[in-house]
């Protein structure tokens, strides 16, 4: 019988950790195993669900470090974009569905007040997190919830004009607040513009900097000397740039360059300036995207967002698909217009491969601006290309276009300036949920005047609208279309320039017309094909415009059918309202037509995969053909 020493492994630390609370009870050694722990728990789910990884991964000591010493729920930790939110996630209580992330009924992607009091306020889009934190700060002040708020901003969020705001007001306000900059040098691509080379001056000159330095700044939060937390902290203070920064500039004390992934330099940094701080404080922390996983840390965009994937190997799984992205159809199609006219600019706002533009920028680098995570500005400065003989295409993704509104009205269409919106991920997109679907642009761009507003039913038409909007020299125009695959329609060699507000007849049938505005058109004739089957055979249009509407079609079918139902991928406001104001201004529901509109509902709809949220939408093929038998007072089988 030979004597065997058990060698249990100890059990791991994060099976200790259920809420923040119990970090409390760790050694900053513990600690550390902490985090080497968090970090192979977040591989390990998101290559079980695919979502943002490489974020999250640059922010595991952060988040050990933040939670070890504020105290949350109480103090506010506020995630900018919540795209680095999942190691945060598993230290909060929500360990047991982490595999369940941007899956229908499970966790969101981001952070979500509505999930957890451990969300304080929910993300998605970017640069919000400074503003927020100081809206907390300045509740505690008057009264309200009491605790810090600390607001963690990476370096491409930074940009924002937002987040200047908030700085100018924090400074101003002076109050108790925490902004940590995390500038791993990334945003989704490699980070453009002149504050992203400030930040890394800052760091690449912070190890020289002086004492005297520090004086004028950081070092006044220190403790006595004799605690030993602060002795480490005030040996790190000597080798930072704390003094005369633009952070300081603003009011704010800086503190900084830190090592973003050593806990040995953020814990005692963290307790000193959580002991002392008195007004606003920018802690600038330097991590690495992608952080301890070798295919993230290797890859372009530093493993940002993944499809699932083998931890070992880091291959991710693939879908087979037939048909290119409609993303690819724009941009393929924008460098052949580009190529024929050199008067084409492209500008996207820190999307350059989400929006397809990097093409572009192949092709034609000095024609092609990204501009950074600054949408306002992208569409005032496609404005001014425009005033100054250019023709922009303005390629933003609809959700983001949002915080450009008012320069769309204001700089764009008042002064009625040619600028041609690319609107890519309009409708529904998944795994991303409600922040991103894209469900308000038809509604806010057609009610402007002088406004002209497509939708691509398929990707050859996404073609010929890039054709259109290339040739419209008189005023604004967007077009839109999906996240995703297009229906694998045969191309055009080249795109044709469609005749403004004239929608296609793609089938006519009788007694019910649908009008179809974009891509819920495969949808409406996989309806038709049941409906054939049933005996009713419907009129069907691509309408492609939504402005100006095709007044003498619409009309037409409205006097020669029984009935008429819209459909889009949109909120209610948009093209089935347009048209319902036509058929009411001519005095056509006087006549007794029956009219109906599929939107989107009126409710914020969670993550799931589009095809599932387009089905709780009720606005999938089985349900056009429900509409179309209910509007013409069929009686209609129970569905299966
Ligand atoms: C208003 C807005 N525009 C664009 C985006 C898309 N987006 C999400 S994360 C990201 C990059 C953010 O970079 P950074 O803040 O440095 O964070 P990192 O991913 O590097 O941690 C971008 C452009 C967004 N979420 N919100
Ligand atoms: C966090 C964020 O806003 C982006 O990373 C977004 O998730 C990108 O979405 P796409 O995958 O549609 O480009
Ligand atoms: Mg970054």
């Amino acid at each position: 019988m030979t004597h065997e020493t058990s060698h249990r492994p100890a059990t791991p630390i994060l099976d200790r950790v259920h809420l923040p609370s119990d970090l409390k009870d760790l050694t900053d050694r513990e600690l550390h195993q902490l985090a080497d722990e968090l970090r192979a728990e977040t591989i390990s789910a998101v290559s079980v669900t695919g979502g943002h990884l490489g974020a999250g991964l640059g922010v595991v000591e952060l988040t050990v470090a933040l939670h070890a010493v504020f105290d949350t729920p109480r103090d506010k930790i506020i995630w900018d974009v919540g795209h680095q939110c999942y190691p945060h996630k598993i230290l909060t209580g929500r360990r047991d569905r982490i595999r369940t992330l941007r899956t229908a009924g499970g966790l969101s992607g981001f952070t979500k007040r509505s999930e957890s009091p451990y969300d304080p306020f929910g993300a998605g889009h970017s640069s919000t997190s400074i503003s927020a934190a100081l809206g907390f700060a300045m509740a505690r002040e008057l009264g309200g919830d009491p605790g810090d708020a600390v607001a963690v901003i990476g370096d491409g969020a930074m940009s924002a004009g937002m987040a200047f705001e908030a700085l100018n007001n924090a400074g101003d306000l002076g109050k108790r607040l925490f902004v940590v900059l995390n500038d791993n040098e990334m945003s989704i691509a490699p980070p453009t513009g002149a504050l992203s080379r400030y930040l890394t001056r800052l760091y690449a000159e912070g190890p020289f900097q002086d004492l005297k330095a520090v004086a004028k700044g950081a070092v006044g939060f220190l403790p006595t000397p004799l605690q030993q937390g602060a002795r480490r902290a005030k040996e790190m203070l000597k080798g930072m740039a704390v003094g005369g920064t633009l952070f300081e500039e603003l009011g704010f004390s800086y503190i900084g360059p830190v090592d973003g992934h050593d806990l040995d330099q953020l814990l005692p940094l963290l307790r000193t300036v959580k002991a002392r701080a008195a007004g606003p404080v920018l802690l600038h922390v330097v991590t690495k995207k992608g952080k301890g996983y070798g295919p993230a840390e290797r890859a372009a965009d530093k493993g940002h967002a993944t499809a699932k994937f083998d931890v070992q190997t880091g291959t991710q799984a693939k879908a087979k698909s037939n048909a290119p992205s409609y993303t690819s159809v724009f941009a393929r199609a924008l460098v052949d217009q580009a190529s024929r006219d050199d008067r084409i600019v492209a500008v996207t706002a820190a999307m350059p491969d989400g929006t397809g533009l990097n093409l572009m920028a192949e092709r034609f680098p000095r024609r092609c601006f990204d501009v950074g995570i600054a949408e306002q500005h992208a569409v005032t400065f496609s404005a001014g290309l425009a005033a100054g003989g250019m023709k922009p295409f303005c390629a933003l993704y609809s959700t983001f276009l949002q915080r450009g509104y008012d320069q769309v009205v204001h700089d764009v269409a008042i002064q009625r300036l040619p600028v041609r919106f690319a609107i890519d991920r309009a409708g529904l997109v998944g795994a991303d949920g409600a922040t991103h679907a894209g469900a308000y642009d038809i509604a806010f761009l057609a009610n402007l005047p002088g406004m002209v507003v497509m939708a691509a039913a398929d990707e050859a038409e996404l073609v010929h609208m890039v054709a259109t909007a290339a040739a419209h020299d008189e005023g604004p125009i967007a077009f839109r279309y999906p996240r995703g695959e297009g229906t694998g329609v045969e191309m055009p060699e080249r795109g044709e320039v469609l005749e403004i507000g004239k929608g296609r007849v793609v089938a006519e049938g009788k007694r019910v017309a649908i009008l179809s505005f974009g891509t819920r058109l495969a949808e409406v004739m996989r309806a038709r094909e049941a409906l054939l089957a049933r005996g009713v055979n419907p009129t069907v249009v691509d309408a492609r415009f939504a402005k100006p509407l095709d007044r003498d079609l619409i009309l037409r079918l409205a006097r020669t059918h029984e009935a008429l139902i819209t459909i889009e991928e949109g909120a209610v406001g948009g093209f089935g309202s347009l048209v319902a104001q036509l058929l009411a201004d001519e005095g056509v529901f006087d006549g007794g037509l029956r009219f109906r509109q599929m939107v989107l509902p009126d409710t914020f709809i969670d993550h799931a995969s589009p095809e599932a949220m387009y089905r709780d939408a009720r606005m999938s093929a089985p349900d056009i053909e429900e509409k179309v038998l209910e509007v013409l007072g069929v009686a209609l089988a129970k569905r299966a």
